[in-house]
């Protein structure tokens, strides 16, 4: 079939005529050259600017001066890395616009955050999220969530270096190892110098370019496709427009529910208790600043999820084949920006860029909790100066531990944005579980979160690499509607579609369906498992006394969410709890 550059057209083996990989301008290079050397730069100043970076408060926590806006920003490039810049096109390209409904879970997802989270993480004054475990349970529920994250954490990391670097080895001969290593490189040297405030300045800075390069690749592809009326004619009339599914299937992968529901736990678990978001709460000067840049995050994180959405759309609209692979996402913006000098090198700067914000913030983030969970309780007298050059050691190492982990994501195969969306599920999910344990339950104790935890990982391991295992996650591309007009041209592709398209899913039975359960529901599904034994073991173990709770450590969840009764009535309902002592309410100081 004559799909081109594929020298066959079925979904198992897309391999690209290396006589056709797209070239490097001298442009683009340059382009690629300066978006490293700015981030360089900023390291550089905050290194030898301020404190000059020698405490740990100002190395890990930038001194707790921050304000809502870099605040802001750096929160979204945390999380927005070359796996959302080429998977969610890829996603929408070959599925179509569901993914989009993603964006209905950002509401609850940081509203939580703003209103629950903050305010208990921020008035506790902590450095790392996992000292609120000991100050709510006990140490070894901390030692187990730190563990986690870092266990998350760095295969996370593995995957976002590993994403742009072979997508590009892939379209342009890009040397593979060298991109990861620069990347790898650039990221440790300017963290390990230039500490949180490094770290925020040039998320800022790499979120402003990766906003310009989707945009102009945007523009572009509009403007060859013949203007705006063309690509949304030809997106509607391929069947790319996805109508609201209100399929309450859960082994449905992608449905309004699984998005909208499910993507709120996915929310919670990174802006709610994840270290690297939590960090840039804690940096800001106030918790009306840390309060106000979670608000801030919700216009810019629509408008990256709009961004690579649309994306998706002009490049079906462009090309039309039924199934890529997300790394053919840049073959496809290389064939559109080829002679336009510097927009490639500008759409490698914005992968690129994508892929450094994450890695930083995940190499500062790892080195925090490494430092303040695992090494200063056992030297309590080791002075800032050592602590502070211990810090930057770790954030050096973890960049060595990542090229690693890279090479492990080459393994993984599967598109890279499942990938990154079931390592959130699987680990971030139960992590989120324990905290939502304690800070809603106060009779939750140690025992009962260590075995919540334990049980959470474990089931949640189950399925995910049950669901590996068994296959059961594969959707087959969404087909265009064969019979409409612009695919009729070419007589070969519509075979192709229509021998690809009727393909019939097995129905999954029994165990099966446990392992095709979405992992969009993973978050959620693990969060809840992680309570419910959580419960029960506290109860069967001794539930905590209210007294013995430290205070600050519970959220008022009761009292909130029956705010509106009257004060009497409040008191008898909800302020009282079951062992007859009143909930602590979180003091406004
Ligand atoms: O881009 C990545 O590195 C991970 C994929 C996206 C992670 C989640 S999806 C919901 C939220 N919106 C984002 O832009 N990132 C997070
Ligand atoms: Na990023």
């Amino acid at each position: 079939c004559d799909l081109g550059f594929f020298s066959t057209c079925s979904q198992e083996t897309v391999t690209m005529d290396p006589s056709i990989q797209k070239h490097f301008t001298v442009v683009d290079y340059v382009i690629f050259a300066v978006l490293l050397a700015a981030s360089m730069g900023i390291g550089l100043y905050y290194a030898l600017s301020g404190g000059r970076q020698r405490t740990t408060q100002e190395f890990l926590m930038a001194d707790r001066s921050m304000r809502c806006l870099p605040v802001s920003l750096s929160l979204i490039a945390s999380f927005q890395s070359a796996v959302a810049i080429i998977g969610v096109p890829a996603e929408i390209y070959t599925h179509g616009t569901q993914y989009w409904f993603i964006g209905c879970a950002y509401v609850l997802g940081l509203l939580i955050p703003a209103h629950v989270f903050i305010p208990v993480l921020y008035r506790l004054r902590l450095s790392s999220a996992y000292q609120y475990l000991e100050l709510r349970f006990s140490k070894a529920v901390r030692i187990c969530g730190t563990l986690t994250f870092i266990f998350q954490m760095v295969i996370y990391m593995g995957v976002c270096v590993y994403t742009p670097a072979f997508a590009l080895n892939a379209v342009t001969g890009f040397e593979l190892w060298g991109a990861v290593l620069a990347t790898g490189l650039v990221c440790t040297v300017y963290t390990t110098m230039g500490g949180l405030k490094a770290v925020i300045w040039t998320d800022v800075f790499q979120t402003i370019v990766m906003f310009a390069g989707q945009l102009a690749v945007i523009v572009v592809g509009v403007h060859q496709t013949g203007g705006v009326s063309e690509v949304w004619r030809k997106v509607w009339e391929g069947n790319r427009i996805s109508a609201l599914d209100l399929n309450p299937d859960p082994t449905e992968r992608h449905t309004f529910w699984t998005l909208a529901v499910g993507g709120v736990f996915l929310m919670l678990s990174l802006y709610g208790v994840n270290q690297a978001q939590v960090q840039r709460y804690l940096s800001a000067r106030t918790e009306k600043e840390a309060v106000r840049s979670c608000y801030m995050v919700f216009p810019s994180l629509q408008l990256a999820l709009a961004l690579s959405c649309v994306m998706g759309l002009v490049m079906f609209a462009r090309s039309i084949f039924l199934y890529i692979y997300p790394q053919m996402v840049i073959y496809f913006v290389m064939d559109m920006l080829q002679g336009l000098p510097g927009l490639p090198g500008l759409f490698v700067a914005c992968l690129f860029s994508a892929a450094l914000s994450t890695i930083s913030s995940a190499f500062n983030s790892l080195a925090t909790v490494t430092m303040e969970d695992l090494i200063k309780p056992h030297f309590p007298a080791m002075s800032e100066a050592r602590a502070t050059l211990l810090s930057k050691v770790l954030a050096m190492s973890y960049g060595l531990v990542c090229l690693a982990m890279a090479y492990l994501t080459h393994l993984m195969g599967d598109s890279v944005l499942q990938v990154a969306l079931k390592i959130f599920g699987m680990v971030g999910g139960p992590i989120l579980g324990l905290f939502c344990l304690g800070m809603f339950f106060p009779w939750a104790n140690s025992v009962g979160a260590v075995t919540g935890l334990g049980t959470g990982l474990s089931v949640s391991f189950w399925i995910g690499i049950g669901s590996i295992i068994s296959h059961s996650s594969g959707t087959k591309p969404l087909p265009p509607d064969c019979s409409s007009s612009f695919l009729s041209g070419n007589t070969t592709t519509v075979t192709q579609l229509s021998a690809l398209s009727n393909v019939t899913l097995s129905h999954s039975s029994g165990l099966k369906s446990f392992y095709s359960l979405s992992y969009m529901w993973y978050s959620a599904f693990n969060c809840f498992t992680v309570i419910v034994i959580g419960l029960i073991i506290s109860f069967l173990t001794g539930p905590m006394k209210e007294q013995d709770v430290t205070p600050g450590t519970i959220y008022p969840l009761l009292g909130t969410l029956f705010g509106f009764l009257p004060a009497r009535l409040k008191k008898k309902l909800c302020c009282v709890t079951p062992l007859g002592q009143t909930v602590f309410v979180i003091s406004d100081n």
